[in-house]
């Protein structure tokens, strides 16, 4: 099978042909065989309006005007709602309502539209895959302690969910039947644990919680985050906790690579990493207790994980409670690939998209 892939970002789009095949496996039939042509067309600006859209569809029809026909085209996409996990068929309207419905800064709000675009020229049918709103939390795992406030689940739901598949593959477990936990160490870090398939709760990614990052604050004691809220605009505040913390407020610097080399000799660094392996062991550790019983395995991903001292501080203080797993960098381009793979194949069945709230609304008429 053949489609054509596609994962927008804030300076570039990157574009793959992928092949995907069954794997020879019957105990891991999603354990998928692929092969990744992979290219790169950036772009200057963020998108913003109809005009910069036609461009970068013509850049993508220019980028793929010799490869082969495809059986489909999938794109990463933005906020459709919390929805389950998998494969949505792109319609105009799930297109448009991206476009016009944009929460947040998703770059990938413009990826319905991309693949539809170039699915029509092709005459194949457009999807997106797991969207970062996928919604399959355990019904405690939603409540918080304050009446009307609920726990989201807004996570890294692409690379954590293929990473998960990828770590119960290591210990010869199919998906459905694994227990994993997976951290996302990256600009952004999420913490999730995956039972049945299902992501059944998470830290979330954003405003929500889990460790620091290389430049937002994470789970902060209430009586701190209390004052910072009464000292400032919430803009202001937000900005704090999303662009002024973290390794960047503990250390001046978010770049990883530099805090890497100097941990060796300033002691105010060694003490950060130590403290962000320390927060992510822990959040591990919670995140196991998420689950019915022992993980199979946990996985750490992102960029972060390409820190050696710093996996290998997680792995001495969680490496009872699983095998780890570690795979840095993301693989979303992968995950789109085996998400259409898996229908293509028939390993998975595509979703329907509704607009969120129209099935409530026709519940009740
Ligand atoms: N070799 C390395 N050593 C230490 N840190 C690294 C290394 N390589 C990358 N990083 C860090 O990884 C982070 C970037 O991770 P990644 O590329 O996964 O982020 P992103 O794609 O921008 O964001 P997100 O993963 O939230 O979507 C940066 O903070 C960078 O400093
Ligand atoms: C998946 C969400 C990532 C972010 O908002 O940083």
């Amino acid at each position: 099978m053949l489609a054509y892939v596609i994962n927008p970002g804030s300076t570039s789009t990157k574009l793959a042909l992928a092949e995907i095949e069954r794997g020879d496996n019957p105990a891991l039939p999603s354990l998928l065989r692929l092969k990744l042509d992979k290219t790169e067309v950036m772009h200057s600006a963020l998108l913003s309006g109809p005009l910069e859209l036609s461009d970068l569809q013509a850049d993508l029809m220019t980028a793929a005007a010799d490869w082969p026909k495809p059986d489909a085209v999938v794109a990463a996409c933005g906020l459709i709602g919390n929805l389950q996990a998998g494969a949505y068929r792109v319609t105009p309207e799930l297109a448009e309502w991206l476009l016009t419905h944009p929460h947040g800064e998703y770059t990938s709000n413009v990826g319905a539209a991309l693949a539809l675009h170039l699915a029509e020229s092709r005459g194949v049918p457009a999807y997106v895959v797991d969207p970062p709103d996928v919604d399959e939390l355990r019904p405690e795992a939603r409540v918080s302690g304050l009446a009307g406030v609920e726990r989201l689940s807004r996570l890294h739901t692409l690379n954590a969910r293929l990473v998960a598949r990828r770590a119960a593959h290591e210990q010869g477990v199919r998906f459905q039947d694994a227990r994993v936990v997976v951290a996302h160490l990256g600009g952004s870090i999420s913490v999730s644990a995956f039972e049945g398939a299902k992501i059944v709760d998470t830290t979330g990614a954003r405003l929500d919680e889990g460790p620091f990052t290389p430049s937002r604050a994470g789970t902060l004691p209430i009586r701190a985050l209390l004052d910072v809220a009464y000292s400032r605009p919430r803009s202001d505040a937000e900005k704090l906790l999303l662009s002024g913390a973290g390794f960047l407020g503990l250390t001046g610097t978010a770049d990883l690579r530099e805090l890497e080399r100097r941990e060796k000799t300033e002691s105010r660094v060694k003490l950060a990493a130590d403290a962000f392996a320390y927060q992510v062991a822990k959040n591990i550790g919670a995140y196991s207790a998420a689950l019915s019983a022992r993980p199979h395995a946990v996985a750490i991903t992102g960029g972060i994980a390409r820190w050696e001292s710093v996996v290998d501080r997680i792995e001495r203080q969680i490496g009872w409670i699983a095998p780890l797993t570690v795979l840095p960098g993301d693989l979303e381009l992968e995950a789109l690939a085996e998400g259409m793979g898996r229908v293509l194949l028939g390993l998975e069945t595509a979703q329907d998209w509704t607009p969120p709230g129209a099935a409530s609304a026709a519940d009740s008429a």
